[in-house]
């Protein structure tokens, strides 16, 4: 089956030097994997990369099976982002938010009126579609987030950081949602985040250190590698060994 996500030999250089050394990865269907890395690590430039707002220094991206720099519009098609930032417009209803957004992917009338309402009713916010965002909590902002990054079904959903400034009941009811559209509809999630306890012992983790993959595998195995107690003392052991 063709993964969501592939990276290969992937590359990015600042004019200050290296951010992401020979990069490889993927994301297949249906797996959420957790992104981990401390400040500097290369997270938000992998996730530029991903989303083409930077291109390539060297290697290729492949999204649904669509090499990005070759079929960029195809590629795009199966992305789904959610920003650290929110990107909603907050004076809109949220039923606004969606219709916009289905608009920018091509989606008009009913099929875009049927994606909207699924996404609202898949993450409980159906009652509220006519109110505006602003009236919604932080945790229920996100979830529009998430509604709208899903509209199009993509093959992959990239978050960076997006449970920022949530309290931890919002963050686990938005990992539970997106956990369950990993396993009952095969989407694939990239979650970039500094929260260790957002993982769970059978995730797929990547470690970055400083633009290269320090470590990849399931938490539980990091884990037993390291010795460690918990994700969080294992990654710590990974990082303080330092670069390989
Ligand atoms: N616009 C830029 N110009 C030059 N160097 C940059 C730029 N943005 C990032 N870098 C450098 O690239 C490296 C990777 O940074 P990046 O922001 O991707 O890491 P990160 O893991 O997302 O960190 P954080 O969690 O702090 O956001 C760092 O050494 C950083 O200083």
């Amino acid at each position: 089956m063709t993964d969501a996500l592939a990276l290969s030999q992937l590359g990015y250089r600042y004019r200050s030097g290296f951010a992401l050394d020979d990069i490889g990865l993927s994301v297949p269907a249906g797996c959420f994997t957790m992104l981990l890395g401390p400040n500097g690590a290369g997270k938000s430039t992998l996730v530029n990369l991903i989303t083409r707002l930077y291109a390539p220094s060297s290697g290729s991206i492949a999204i649904g099976g669509h090499d990005l720099g070759r079929h960029p519009g195809k590629a795009l098609a199966r992305l789904g982002v959610v920003f650290q930032q929110s990107t909603l417009d907050l004076d809109l209803t949220l039923a606004q938010n969606l219709r916009y957004a289905a608009a920018l992917h091509g989606m008009g009338g009913s099929r875009a009126e049927a994606a909207l309402t699924l996404a609202l009713a898949r993450f409980g916010l159906e009652d509220a579609w006519s109110s505006p965002a602003r009236a919604l909590s932080g945790g229920n902002r996100r979830k529009l987030e998430l509604a709208r990054a899903l509209l199009h079904q993509p093959a992959l959903l990239v978050c960076d950081e997006a449970t920022v400034g949530l309290d931890s009941a919002s963050r686990r009811s938005l990992l539970a949602h997106l956990r369950r559209s990993c396993r009952d509809e095969g989407l694939a999630v990239l979650w970039t985040t500094h929260l260790m306890d957002e993982a769970e012992a059978d995730d797929p983790v990547i470690v970055l250190q400083s633009g290269r993959i320090r470590a990849q595998g399931k938490g539980r195995a990091l884990m037993e590698r390291t010795g460690a107690a918990n994700l969080e003392g294992a990654v710590q052991r990974l990082l303080s060994e330092g670069p390989s």
